[in-house]
């Protein structure tokens, strides 16, 4: 049997309780702006967006990143703070707004303030880069688990092949723009400030792409690039990941391209004008190179071999199509219906495609996908 008295000491309990809480609660402080909608959306219409938490989390070359929390939803977010210059549209903005893909940062909302010259990317929130991932195990003398390097650059290899669908080429693919969530397995790629729409006859800048990544037609000059710059960083970072370091480590654009000649050979004259490169006078004496397994020191399987020799070709014509590398055997664990993390964690969606992608690339698909139990038939997940 409840008593009154005992009612009336609890009410005074709570009572007490509430007041505590609220006399020691720390005033929360919302930032409100107008922000126009991102990816996926015209941005034709403005609402008005209230976060709060924000606290530095990075400063790269264009800007600072912070962390916030969107009022809306709690959610955690990014916010990108980029100088711009009002005579010219923002390409990352385009870009960011246009790319509407599993493996490419979605930009939430995009605002700008008057009182800063800032052009301010609300972005979903990513809790680690791939760069301090992969540092987490090189300074503790490990090595990144051959599943999770495979799981990261499928999705890698997919987000890349949905811009180049769109002959969107990234130009700056380097563990620092790959944002990774561990415990569910999934990498995004972000930093679309580098990015660029190819169009015939405009010729593109040729240093851009940060040192270790380059393409071997970006060192020797060439304003006539395609998209296979990409890939050839693509190679990089596998070769990063599996090496523990840069696999092409030095100081200078020179220096890079001797490595990459040590691993692959000279580029005759010849070559050098069928590839497209800017002929220059290559300061070394002509060498055959000693191939990729032994340029790294490392024994490697003959699958991750294929996928190292079919991304990084010094012949831009040569690289394989970021789609079709995912049919390599290299990716085939992932393609077990049963695979999971090893965590036991179910695996992130790797084929939830989009139309754009299924038309693209329907010639090679039931290579992509997993098989059904009877074997013969594609499972569309
Ligand atoms: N959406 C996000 N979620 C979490 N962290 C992010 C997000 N976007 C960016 N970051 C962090 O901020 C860093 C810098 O972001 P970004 O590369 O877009 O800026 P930047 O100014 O172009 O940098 P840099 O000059 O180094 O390329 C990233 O490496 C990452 O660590």
């Amino acid at each position: 049997m409840i008593r009154s008295s005992d009612t009336s000491r609890h009410c005074l309990k709570v009572l007490e309780g509430m007041r505590r809480s609220t006399a020691f609660a720390e005033p929360v402080s919302f930032h409100t702006v107008m922000a126009r909608q991102g990816t996926g959306s015209k941005g034709e219409r403005e609402v008005e967006i209230q976060f709060t938490n924000m606290q530095l989390i990075g400063t790269g070359s264009f800007g600072a990143v912070y962390k916030a929390v969107l009022r809306e939803n709690d959610e955690p977010i990014a916010i990108k703070k980029v100088k711009v210059d009002d005579r010219f549209k923002s390409r990352e903005l385009t870009i960011m707004h246009e790319m509407d893909h599993p493996n490419i940062i979605r930009l939430l909302y995009y605002y700008t303030m008057q009182q800063e010259n800032c052009l301010n990317f609300v972005m979903e929130f990513m809790p680690k880069d791939l760069a301090y991932v992969h540092r987490q195990f090189a300074h503790n003398d490990k090595q990144m688990p051959a599943s999770a390097i495979k799981l990261y650059m499928f999705q890698l290899l997919r987000g890349i092949g949905f811009l180049h669908l769109h002959n969107i080429v990234h130009r700056d693919i380097k563990p620092k723009n790959l944002l990774v969530d561990e415990a569910n397995g999934i990498l995004k790629i972000c930093d679309f400030g580098s990015a660029k729409r190819l169009s015939k006859n405009e010729p593109n800048i040729t240093y851009i792409c940060s040192r270790y990544y380059r393409a071997p037609e970006l060192i020797f000059g060439s304003k006539d690039y395609d998209t296979s710059i990409d890939t050839w960083s693509v190679g990089t970072v596998v070769g990063e990941l599996l090496h523990n370091c840069p696999i092409f480590l030095a100081d200078s654009a020179i220096d890079i391209l001797a490595l990459q000649i040590k691993a692959f050979g000279t580029p005759s004259k010849e070559d050098m004008t069928k590839w497209n490169y800017e002929f220059v006078h290559i300061p070394y004496d002509t060498i055959t190179g000693v191939g990729i397994q032994k340029f790294i020191g490392r024994k490697l399987s003959l699958s991750t071999l294929e996928l190292l020799n079919s991304l990084l070709k010094m012949d831009p014509k040569l690289r394989i199509k970021p789609y079709h590398a995912l049919t390599l055997p290299y990716f085939d664990d992932l393609r077990d219906p049963h695979y999971k993390l090893p965590s036991g964690a179910p695996a992130p969606l790797l084929f939830d495609w989009l139309e754009k992608e299924y038309i693209a690339n329907h010639e090679i698909i039931k290579d992509i996908f997993p098989r059904s139990e009877e074997g013969d038939k594609v499972e569309c997940l």
